[in-house]
């Protein structure tokens, strides 16, 4: 292991910062001109990625594919979710959030109201965002062939009502997650229009991943937060940090321990993204106990045992494990 390192790194010592956005129509045939390292930590040679975008993955921890879902497809799911928010459609197991500053108020209409859908896995349309070809192509170079879909959302972070409760602090999604190994769960996000630094755009910490995971709470920011967000605790807001603007239809991908957060919506849009969070099917499910994700073990179970009864024999990894969709190869695991 400390031997693959060594190599890698005298390859990386070879090339300027590798970048991080790549048009989708890049392939494997530009190999070229770089030095070929034995082993890579965090992706696999499955032809897609070039040694370019594995080096970029395995040093930043993410990687930007322009163009990677097409407009239509973007619309399509744009439609479905507005039905959602307007009721006409009824799905199970789906949790439609509001933004806090707006959740003791009564007369806002309900697509101004939605700030996340979270596990859309049981509606076919905007499901099918999670085994778009295109997308599982570059996931399998992050998972292995066997992918399950574990976690799906669809953002629409609102106008800032003046508390900055639209901001999204610094985290890493791997303190949502009971399995394990890290390394072969991957994020697809996709922007549903053009997100910039005014609309809310992800903000990353490039090659955290390399990192542990962190102690996570919520963040004193004096006022209110959003139910789950919680942040890691010694964020250091002098970190190098990059913004990642998108068009419509980009796709970043990035590992789960990459510390990353969103900016407050200035706009009057509702600023939207979808993503799915991709793990290999022989990944483990992990007992958190003791560990710095009871936090967020707590609060889940809680949240599932006013919504089930109050079965308190659900555990962590049961919550998972019920989310959890196959969409290539097979379920070994998970
Ligand atoms: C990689 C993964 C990364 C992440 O997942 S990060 C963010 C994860 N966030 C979540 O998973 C949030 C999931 N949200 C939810 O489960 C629900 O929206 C939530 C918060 C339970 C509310 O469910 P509802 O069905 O709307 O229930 P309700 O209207 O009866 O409200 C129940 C109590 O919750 C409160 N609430 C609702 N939305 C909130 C918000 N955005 N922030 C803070 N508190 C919120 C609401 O005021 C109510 O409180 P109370 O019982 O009246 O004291
Ligand atoms: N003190 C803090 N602790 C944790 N996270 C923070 C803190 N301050 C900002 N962040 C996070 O940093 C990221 C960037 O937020 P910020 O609101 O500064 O947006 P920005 O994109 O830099 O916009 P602006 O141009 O207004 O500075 C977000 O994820 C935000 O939640
Ligand atoms: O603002 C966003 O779209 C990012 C949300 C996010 O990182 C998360 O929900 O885990
Ligand atoms: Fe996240
Ligand atoms: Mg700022």
């Amino acid at each position: 292991m400390a031997r693959a390192a060594e190599r890698l790194k005298l390859v990386l010592n070879h090339l300027d910062r590798p970048p991080f956005c790549f048009q989708a129509s890049s392939t494997s045939s530009q190999h070229v001109g770089y030095p070929q390292p034995h082993s890579f930590r965090y992706t696999f040679d499955n032809d897609i990625l070039s040694s370019e975008q594995r080096l970029a993955y395995e040093e930043n921890g993410f990687i930007v594919i322009k163009g990677l879902v097409a407009e239509e497809d973007i619309n399509r799911f744009r439609e479905i979710f507005e039905r959602i928010c307007r009721r006409e459609v009824k799905v199970p197991g789906l949790v439609v959030m509001r933004d806090v500053s707006i959740v003791k108020s009564e007369f806002i209409p309900e697509q101004k109201a939605v700030s996340k859908l979270q596990n859309f896995q049981e509606e076919p349309e905007l499901f099918r965002y999670c085994s778009l070809p295109q997308i599982l192509k570059y996931v399998e170079c992050f998972t292995g062939s066997n992918i399950m879909a574990m976690h799906t959302m669809l953002i629409n972070k609102p106008p800032d009502t003046g508390k900055k409760t639209s901001r999204h602090p610094m985290h890493q999604d791997l303190h949502y997650f009971a399995f394990r190994p890290s390394d072969r769960v991957v994020c697809a996000w996709t922007a549903m229009e053009r997100i910039n630094r005014q609309n809310g755009c992800l903000v990353v910490l490039p090659g955290s991943h390399r990192g542990t995971l962190k102690e996570h709470d919520y963040p004193e920011w004096g006022g209110d937060v959003n139910k789950m967000y919680h942040g890691i605790r010694d964020y250091d807001p002098n970190s190098p940090r990059v913004h990642v603007e998108m068009e419509k239809g980009d796709t970043v991908f990035f590992h789960p321990l990459l510390i990353h957060g969103s900016g407050m919506n200035k706009t009057q849009g509702f600023r939207k993204a979808i993503s799915c969070h991709y793990a290999s099917a022989d990944c483990y499910y992990i007992d958190v106990t003791g560990t710095s994700q009871e936090n967020i073990a707590e609060e889940v179970k809680g949240i599932a045992a006013r919504r089930l009864g109050a079965d308190t024999s659900v555990t962590f990894q049961d919550i998972w494990a019920i989310r959890g969709r196959l969409v290539q190869g097979n379920r070994t695991n998970l």
